[in-house]
C-alpha cells in the first residue's frame, strides 16, 4: 500500500540523486563544493539518503539557508538535524559550517557568521530550498520587519525576527541565496502545495516570499 510516509521517502531519494549528481558534476571541474541546505520538519528522509550517495565528500562544504539562534544540541537547532541525518557514513567527510556563533542574539552574531560564509566556494553547486505553510522560506517571513533587507541586502546573512517565527533567526540574503548554479524547492503536502499554486499566480514577494525564487530556475519536489 502506498503512504504518504513512502511517497515522501522516495521523493527524498530522487533529491538525494539529484543532488549527489549536481556535486559530483562541479567536483569534476573545481577543488571543493558548496552545498546549502534547508532545515525544518521536510528534508530529514532526502538527508539521511543524500548521506550514503558515493561522492568525495572531503572535498564538500556544507551550509544552512537559515537558522534558529538557539544551542548547537537544541532540538530546533537546523545543524542539529544536519548533524544527525547527513553527517554520518559516506557524508561525515563533509565540513559543516553552521550560521550560529557564540554571540547572544543573531544582531551580534551576523559579522562573524559573513565573515566565515566569505571563505566558502561561492557559487553553491546546488541550494535546497523548503516552504513554511505561511510562503516563507529560509528566515524569509512574510511579517518580518527584517524582509526587506533581506530581499535587498548585499550582504551573505541577514538577522531576522519575526512575530510567527519560533526563536531569533539568521538568514541568508536573497541575493546570497540566489548565488547557487541551481536552485531545488522541497515540500510536502497538500497544504503547501496550495500555497506554491498561489505562490505562481501572484508576484508580491512581500506576501509570499518563495516567489523571490520561483524563476531562479527552482526544480519543484513535492509529495503528497
Ligand atoms: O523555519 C523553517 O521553516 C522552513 C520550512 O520548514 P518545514 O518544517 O515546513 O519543512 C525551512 O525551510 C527553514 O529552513 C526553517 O528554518
Amino acid at each position: 500500500m502506498k503512504t504518504a510516509d513512502s511517497g515522501r521517502e522516495r521523493l527524498g531519494a530522487q533529491l538525494a540523486e539529484a543532488a549527489a549528481a549536481a556535486l559530483a558534476a562541479d567536483l569534476a571541474s573545481q577543488p571543493r563544493v558548496l552545498l546549502v541546505l534547508s532545515g525544518g520538519t521536510t528534508p530529514a528522509p532526502f538527508l539521511r539518503r543524500l548521506a550514503a550517495q558515493p561522492l568525495d565528500w572531503s572535498r564538500v562544504d556544507v551550509t544552512l539557508a537559515d537558522e534558529r539562534w538557539v544551542d548547537a544540541d537544541h532540538p530546533d537547532s537546523n545543524a542539529r538535524l544536519l548533524r544527525e541525518t547527513l553527517l554520518t557514513g559516506p557524508a561525515a567527510a563533509a565540513t559543516l559550517h553552521p550560521l550560529t556563533s557564540a554571540h547572544a542574539t543573531p544582531e551580534e552574531g551576523v559579522a562573524s557568521v559573513a565573515e566565515r560564509l566569505d571563505t566558502l566556494p561561492w557559487p553553491a553547486s546546488l541550494v535546497v530550498l523548503g516552504m513554511g505553510g505561511d510562503g516563507h522560506t529560509a528566515s524569509l517571513f512574510p511579517d518580518s520587519l527584517e524582509l526587506g533587507l533581506a530581499l535587498c541586502s548585499d550582504e551573505a546573512v541577514v538577522a531576522a525576527r519575526a512575530p510567527s517565527a519560533n526563536h531569533p533567526r539568521i538568514t541568508l540574503s536573497a541575493a546570497r541565496l540566489h548565488a547557487a548554479r541551481r536552485h531545488a524547492l522541497h515540500i510536502v503536502g497538500d497544504a503547501k502545495r496550495t500555497v506554491l499554486a498561489r505562490a505562481l499566480a501572484g508576484d508580491d514577494v512581500r506576501e509570499l516570499p518563495i516567489r523571490a525564487f520561483l524563476s531562479c530556475p527552482l526544480a519543484i519536489y513535492w509529495a503528497p
